[in-house]
């Protein structure tokens, strides 16, 4: 896959915003977003980190997250350019979908 490049401009601002009411946050300092999923139990936080790793392979593109019974914390960003790019918001939406 071709090496993604960083978002900027209005396609940047138009993600963030749209990222931003769903729930994600950003970190401007790392430029990473971040997002609390809570389930209803520990298996449905582990199906939800199944089929999110399944797309994470299919895309490459891996998420930082950590699991604690029935909360999943994420965070994404493209350690190959320090920041957010496609490929973030591609695995954002997935996860959300997933929801
Ligand atoms: C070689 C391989 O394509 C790279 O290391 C990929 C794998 N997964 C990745 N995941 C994330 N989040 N950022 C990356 O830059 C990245 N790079």
């Amino acid at each position: 896959m071709a090496r993604p490049s960083k978002l900027e401009g209005a396609e940047r601002a138009a993600a963030l915003t749209a990222l931003t009411a769903a729930g994600w946050t950003h970190d401007a300092k790392r430029d990473a977003i971040s997002k609390t999923y809570t389930f209803k139990n520990f298996v449905e936080a582990f199906g939800f980190m199944t089929k999110a790793a399944i797309w994470a392979e299919k895309l490459d593109h891996h998420p930082e997250w950590s699991n604690v019974y029935k909360t999943v914390e994420v965070t994404l960003s493209t350690h190959d350019v320090d920041g957010l790019t496609e490929l973030d918001l591609k695995l954002a939406q997935k996860m959300d979908a997933f929801t």
